[in-house]
């Protein structure tokens, strides 16, 4: 279980630009949930995603992991745990590296470099079935550069990449925001497929209100550093897209945005 308790964050402390954004917010995620959160442009999302990871500290406030706090472990370490897939499919991957030795350093990722065994041949063939899964046609391609991908083949490689080794979060930064359509919603097929199989507990920002719909089991819609909305289970399975797109109207609107 992920639980926030209670968390502050100020921008800018004490300047003209001081930007309050959480006070006393609190979260709590139990183990397998896949949680879609929407919201207005600058409502928070990533800064919830950086403080969760680590890649920003909180002023006040508690993270903790089945009840043990975060407080003391860095970002870094904290990465043995979760994944995190970005909304730039280049940041999950190296370019001039081939899918094999990506995948081959995506597995090694807690270990240090001079510790690293060669790729075998069966894990060739681990790796190589891993990919078949996706259906992309991406294990005929072991050796080929991650450069020379498309970008949802690469977005697909960097969810395998950060899920290779047993983690328990995947934390899915508007991973799908830079593909089209349809390379979008293959890649959030596979996304599904892979929370669901590893049994991950995901916190998922999105821009897209149909994914927020059609996936998950729970959907929270944050606006100025709150949670304005948050449905789970047979609330959420019933919300139909006309009953959150007004309130994402109001709130888009508010926040100087049109749709
Ligand atoms: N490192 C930072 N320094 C100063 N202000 C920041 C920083 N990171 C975020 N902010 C501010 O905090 C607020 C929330 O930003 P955040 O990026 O979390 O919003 P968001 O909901 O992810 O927005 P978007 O949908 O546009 O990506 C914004 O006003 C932003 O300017």
């Amino acid at each position: 279980m992920l639980e926030l308790r209670s968390i502050d964050k100020t921008f800018n402390i004490g300047t003209a630009n001081e930007n309050k954004l959480f006070e006393s917010f609190d979260l709590t995620l139990p183990k397998g949930q896949f949680v879609s959160i929407i919201g207005s442009n600058g409502s928070g999302k990533s800064t919830l995603l950086n403080i969760i990871c680590g890649s920003l500290r909180e002023d006040s406030g508690e993270i903790l992991i089945d009840g043990e706090s975060l407080k003391k472990i860095p970002e870094h370490k904290r990465y043995v745990k979760m994944g995190r897939v970005f909304q730039d499919p280049k940041m999950g991957t190296s370019p001039k590296m081939t899918i094999l030795e990506n995948m081959s350093m995506a597995e090694n990722k807690n270990k240090s470099w001079n510790l690293l065994p060669g790729v075998n041949k069966k894990k060739r063939e681990i790796y190589r079935e891993t990919l078949r899964g996706l259906g992309l046609g991406l294990e005929d391609k072991l050796d080929d550069k991650v450069g020379l991908l498309s970008g949802g083949q690469r977005q697909a490689l960097a969810l395998i990449m950060a899920t290779l080794v047993p983690i328990d979060f995947l934390i899915l930064d508007e991973h799908t925001a830079a593909l089209d359509p349809k390379t979008a919603d293959t890649v959030m097929d596979i996304t599904n497929k892979i929370v669901r199989e590893k049994n991950l507990t995901a916190l998922m920002v999105t821009h897209n209100l149909n994914y927020s719909l059609d996936y998950g089991d729970r959907l929270i819609m944050m606006h100025k550093g709150e949670k304005i909305m948050d449905f789970a289970g047979e609330e959420k399975k019933n919300l139909k897209l006309d009953s959150i797109l007004d309130k994402f109207y109001e709130i888009s609107i508010e926040s100087g945005n049109s749709l």
